[in-house]
């Protein structure tokens, strides 16, 4: 488990762009509110601006492994999804932290995998036409393209098990499920399909990585996620009376569906 400070706010976070959960969610509610923070006002964001027209132009969708040069839009996705009542100077710090956490990467322990994905929108290049050597920079995939669109849409997968059940009396990781996190999408790019496309994307990069089942947690309370994942084949997991699973650190009022797909199950996009 770690922690990231936010100035005077600590968030509990599951992986590097890992939410905040328990401030997310107090938010959820509040994030069709139209938002135009000071942030953005004070012209820091004017570049972002510009670039936002461009999806009009050009609107289909790519998803495809974060890179460095993504990482602030990265961050402003996470950030204007989960916090979307935040203005500046407060917006403006949350991102840097998360850009940061990002970038460094909390570095996974041995044998594990964490991939951050994007959904970009605007983008006509193929995905595969990228410069440079490969490398790899915390979650980030240090390919840099030509065109690589814009960044509208988020989502974390790994294999690090720091939020499912438990086995045996030692209370052993499991293995061979990947788990979802982070999952947001700009508000103005919502209910185009672009959750979907990334969560599908998070399973094909889950079974690559031989995982038999995906899982995440979802906030009973967030309609349009739960709806989300049972239309992609998730379902929820009873958790057993009693039984201590771990689950993301939030508030105790907050209460999440366990839920999990097979990887046998064919993909809907
Ligand atoms: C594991 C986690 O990370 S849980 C956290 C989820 N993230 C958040 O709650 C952040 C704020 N919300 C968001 O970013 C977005 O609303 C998301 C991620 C929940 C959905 O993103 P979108 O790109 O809009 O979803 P997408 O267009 O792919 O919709 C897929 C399906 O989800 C359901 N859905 C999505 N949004 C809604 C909604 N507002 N109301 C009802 N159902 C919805 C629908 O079934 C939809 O299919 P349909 O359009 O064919 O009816």
């Amino acid at each position: 488990m770690r922690t990231i400070a936010l100035g005077s706010t600590v968030a509990a976070s599951t992986s590097p762009l890992s939410l905040n959960i328990k401030t997310q969610q107090s938010f959820l509610s509040s994030s069709r509110v139209p938002r135009e923070s000071s942030l953005f006002k004070s012209g820091i964001c004017r570049a972002s601006q510009v670039v936002e027209l461009f999806p009009t132009v050009s609107p289909e969708i790519l998803v495809r492994e974060a890179r460095l040069e993504d990482c602030w839009e990265v961050a402003e996705t996470h950030c204007s999804s989960f916090f979307p009542e935040y203005s500046f100077p407060l917006d403006f710090v949350l991102r840097i932290d998360r850009m940061v956490a990002m970038v460094s990467g909390f570095a996974i322990p041995n044998g594990y995998k964490r991939t951050c994905l994007v959904a970009v929108t605007g983008s006509s290049v193929d995905e595969t036409f990228c410069g440079g050597e490969d490398f790899k920079i915390g979650d980030l995939n240090g390919k840099f393209g030509l065109n690589r669109g814009y960044v509208a849409g988020i989502l974390t997968v790994d294999t690090v098990a720091d939020f499912l059940p438990r086995k045996g009396p030692l209370r052993q990781k499991r293995t061979g499920i990947a788990y979802i996190s982070n999952v947001a999408v700009r508000e103005k790019f919502r209910r185009k399909g672009m959750a979907k496309k990334l969560v599908a994307k998070a399973e094909t990069q889950a079974r690559a990585w031989g995982c038999r089942a995906i899982a995440l947690h979802c906030d009973r309370n967030n309609p349009a996620a739960t709806k989300l994942y049972k239309g992609q084949g998730f379902r929820c997991v009873k958790v057993p009376e009693g039984a201590n699973w771990p689950k993301p650190k939030t508030s105790p009022d907050v209460k999440f569906n366990f839920m999990m797909k097979l990887l046998n199950t064919p993909t809907r996009v």
